[in-house]
């Protein structure tokens, strides 16, 4: 009974056979794979790339939602994967899970989520894949589009674009308002992924040669409800007319936008939407606190300046509703100091100064930022601890996106609302509609600081201050005049007198259209059908009104342009209607609605108190704006649509300003336009003395420097006008005398610096040949001297008889020159009398001088004669 190998033991030797069979076909696998690889090799790179991509692309349609945890699970690029591992994502984000995968497969997605919960990444994933997918290269131009609201969110997209994409070999660019356009201008035509601002975006679309968006892949909108409102409306109409009608576009924000209109604008392609927490219990995310506080308007800074003194260990944000109540609360909390590093961010800084801005508050673990809707929208600032509203926001998506810059990503957080008596009932309301879980909480009465006092002194040590706080004062109440919703925004409940004290102003700062509101009530507010308030001022607008408006935007910013101060990104804005930012938009808004007061042509009417004195008149704050601060943008477009009540520093009379408009007969309701003519009249009138300007000649003369005394007419001319008021022709015509006086003076004064000159180049030739005829001299008796000194006879004394010759043609010469001089002389006393003739002394002068006398011959005879006397002289001497 035999046993097999394999049934023999442990120490048996294996079959050789069968050994040698595995080793083989191992071996035959081996050099199979080698073969391959040595092929693959072979291949070019973007062969190979395009294997990898088709294997992607297989598996796309492969994606189950319910099975990916992790980046890696989606069939993504080496190069994506490698860029997010780099920037530490790993696990995807409900939002990326859900719409990473339809984006991949080219759908055009509508993506909402919370705040905080990862949405740009969702959109970037793609972008990047997208132009992989494509093998999009530099030469390939514009591939993907991304537009973010706010200067600040394009450029928070644009560094995490950087991070994830760093190796990919796309080019990518951050096109926002404030910078060079030239300098982007230069570089926009090689960018595949663009970062921008709408009003940036369109500019260049406008004014950049050879820039175009004709091969675009992919378009998104960032915080897309915020571009698609009215406020973005025109530009990106404009926009989208220049892009491909073929493309994926993909819309994200925490409060989408379900309006067909809107989506309709965009010609999406059966679009996915994702609502990620449609069905959750809140909109807002779990780990955030929020509450909210009743307060009277007067006591808001108090609240706040004790909020901030009870947190000095943590980062928080306070939104306010408008640039100048951050500009002063700023300002005033800095003075106040409060224990907490403070900073602002405002659309009306200048954009570097916001950059710096934005990163210091990155970098800051504990620190407190004044900021306005600029910063409600997509920011995502590190560890900010509490959100805190200060003026109520807009609506309850404003209070989402607000009080999301807190409890980012699996953070905590908490955010904290003032409201007024007046706003509490409406918001809360639309809060709870929205799900926004938020409880009323009560004041500490102990714990409240009253700041009012130290305020007070702060603004009477302190003009500039005083002044920013009257602008802070109709800011406020503007914006609040301005909110769409009236059931919560309505400013005839606003205690004026009291807040303005609260600012720390003695006396409440007038508002115009409060006082046009004040008068005519019925007019103000127009209520549809349906109960809602539609917007009252256009209503109210005569066609002329809208004339005049417009043509004062047109001359503001052909003003404006030619005097290049404009920041690039306003100047658009203006000039389609739209902004670039939320915040500056708002601003913009709110010029249209001054200057439509001010065409309504109501007289102004103390608001804080009747008891006002006749003494107060009207100033523009565009005076009070010129010493803004530096890093603030140019205030003055809407400047002096503001007025603000302040003493009649000039002693001008409201009065006579009335009685000569009542004189002119009015057209139209419009307010009549005041010529130069009559401004110039009305100062005759008051006959103001103007500052004299007085210095002294060198004679002791008196001269008057300014205003100019005018040289070429007589007095009793100037006095007929005066008598008769001004007579135009009459004011013409001595202009343009004066202007002859003067340029007769100048021909004069240039003449005789002329002859000056002359003069002086004369001199320095006589000068220069007296020097050289004394050097010679000097030389002569050198030698006469040397002469003396030998004492014995020296025959160079003696004329030599080779050079006698040469001598004579030389005297000949000279005796030519003599009568050329004379001849030039005598032609020179002809042409010019007064003038002094007085040639030096030639070289043949000199040598002549060393034969014969030095004096000049001067014969007294006539030319002719002279010559004749000259050859008769050679003729003899021959
Ligand atoms: N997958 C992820 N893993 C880890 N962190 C993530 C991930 N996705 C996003 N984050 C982080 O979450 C934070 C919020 O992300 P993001 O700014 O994209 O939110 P958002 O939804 O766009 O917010 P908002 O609605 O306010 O614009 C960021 O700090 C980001 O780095």
């Amino acid at each position: 009974m035999g046993k097999t190998s394999a049934s023999q033991g442990p120490g048996a030797r294996p079959d050789p056979v069968r050994s040698f069979n595995r080793w083989k076909k191992k071996h035959s696998h081996k050099q199979s794979q080698k073969k391959q690889l040595r092929k693959q090799l072979k291949k070019p790179e973007w062969q190979v790339e395009r294997e990898v991509i088709s294997r992607l692309m297989q598996n796309f349609e492969k994606i189950n939602v319910n099975e990916i945890t992790r980046f890696s699970d989606f069939p993504l690029s080496k190069k994506t994967l490698k860029g997010l591992q780099e920037a530490q994502y790993r696990l995807v984000t409900e939002i990326q899970k859900q719409t990473i995968g339809l984006a991949l497969r080219g759908k055009d997605v509508l993506g909402a989520a919370k705040t905080g919960s990862g949405k740009t990444l969702a959109f970037l994933v793609p972008v990047l894949e997208g132009l992989y997918r494509l093998q999009w290269t530099s030469a390939d131009g514009l591939g993907a589009l991304i537009i973010s609201p706010t200067r600040e969110l394009a450029y928070q997209t644009f560094e995490v674009l950087r991070k994830v994409g760093k190796n990919h070999d796309f080019s990518a660019g951050l096109i926002i308002g404030g910078k060079d356009l030239k300098h982007e201008a230069e570089r926009i035509n090689n960018i595949n992924i663009l970062v921008c601002t709408p009003g940036r975006l369109l500019q260049h679309m406008d004014e950049t040669i050879c820039f175009h968006a004709t091969n675009l892949q992919m378009l998104v909108l960032d915080e897309a409800d915020r571009i698609l409102d009215m406020g973005f409306a025109d530009t990106m109409n404009a926009i989208i007319e220049n892009l491909p009608k073929k493309r994926q576009t993909l819309l994200f924000s925490a409060t989408q936008t379900k309006s067909v209109k809107d989506l309709a604008r965009l010609s999406l392609k059966n679009p996915e939407y994702v609502w990620v927490h449609e069905k959750a219990k809140y909109s807002t995310p779990a780990t955030l606190e929020q509450n909210y506080i009743v307060c009277e308007l007067q006591q808001k800074i108090s609240v706040l300046y004790s909020f901030l003194r009870s947190h000095l260990k943590k980062k928080s944000i306070v939104f306010f509703s408008s640039c100048k109540e951050v500009q002063y609360l700023y300002r005033v909390f800095c003075r106040l100091r409060p224990g907490i590093s403070i900073l602002a961010l405002h659309g009306r800084q200048q954009q570097m100064r916001r950059m710096e801005v934005y990163d210091e508050f990155v970098g800051k673990r504990a620190a407190v930022l004044f900021a306005t809707d600029l910063a409600a929208r997509g920011l995502d600032f590190p560890a900010v601890n509490w959100v805190l509203q200060f003026d109520c926001p807009e609506d309850a998506n404003t209070y989402i996106h607000r009080a999301g810059r807190t409890a980012r990503y699996k953070e905590d957080g908490e955010a904290l609302l003032i409201l007024l008596p007046s706003e509490e009932k409406g918001m809360v309301q639309q809060l709870l509609q929205k799900k926004v879980p938020v409880k009323e909480i009560k004041i500490n009465p102990e714990k409240l600081t009253d700041i009012q006092k130290k305020l007070e002194s702060l603004l009477a040590q302190d003009q500039d201050l005083k002044e920013r706080a009257q602008r802070c004062f109709v800011s406020y109440i503007r914006s609040v005049y301005l909110m769409k919703d009236k059931e919560i925004f309505d400013v005839s409940k606003l205690p004026i007198p009291e807040y303005a004290l609260s600012l720390g102003l003695a006396v409440a700062p007038r508002v115009r259209f409060l006082q046009r509101m004040q008068k005519q009530p019925n007019k103000e507010l127009v209520v549809s059908q349906d109960n809602k308030v539609i917007e009252p001022r256009t209503l109210s607008l005569t066609s002329d009104e809208v004339e005049e408006f417009r043509a004062y935007f047109n001359e503001k910013m052909s003003i404006l342009q030619k005097g290049g101060k404009i920041p690039e990104g306003t100047e658009y804005r203006l000039a389609s209607g739209i902004s670039d930012g939320e915040e500056e938009e708002k601003e913009c808004e709110q010029e249209m609605e001054e200057k439509l007061g001010k065409t309504k042509g109501s007289q102004p009417q103390s608001v804080s108190s009747n008891k006002e004195p006749q003494k107060n008149k009207e100033v523009p704050v565009q005076f009070l704006d010129r010493d803004d601060d530096d890093d603030e943008e140019d205030d003055g477009l809407n400047a002096d649509f503001i007025k603000v009540k302040r003493r009649n520093v000039f002693g001008l009379d409201l009065k006579e300003n009335k009685t000569l408009q009542k004189k002119e007969p009015s057209k139209s309701s419009v307010e009549k336009k005041v010529t130069k003519v009559a401004e110039a009249k009305k100062v005759m009138k008051r006959n103001f003395k103007v500052n004299k300007k007085i210095t002294f000649t060198d004679e002791g003369e008196l001269v008057q420097q300014w205003p100019q005394v005018q040289k070429s007419v007589s007095k009793d001319t100037e006095g007929e006008d005066d008598a008769g008021g001004i007579n135009l022709d009459k004011a013409k015509e001595r202009l343009q005398e004066e202007d002859k006086f003067d340029k007769e003076e100048y021909r004069k004064k240039i003449k005789a610096k002329h002859r000056e000159k002359r003069l002086k180049e004369r001199e320095a030739r006589r000068e220069a040949s007296k020097k050289q005829a004394k050097a010679k001299d000097e030389e002569e008796a050198f030698l006469d001297w040397s002469d003396d000194d030998n004492d014995g006879f020296d025959p160079s004394t003696l004329p030599d008889p080779d050079k006698y010759r040469s001598s004579e043609e030389s005297d000949n010469e000279d005796m030519e020159n003599k009568i050329s001089d004379t001849k030039k002389k005598k032609a020179m006393r002809k042409k010019n009398d007064s003038e002094v003739e007085d040639v030096g002394p030639t070289s043949h002068d000199r040598k002549k001088t060393k034969w014969e006398t030095s004096e000049p011959l001067d014969t007294g005879l006539s030319l002719a004669e002279d010559e004749e006397l000259v050859l008769h002289l050679l003729k003899s001497q021959s």
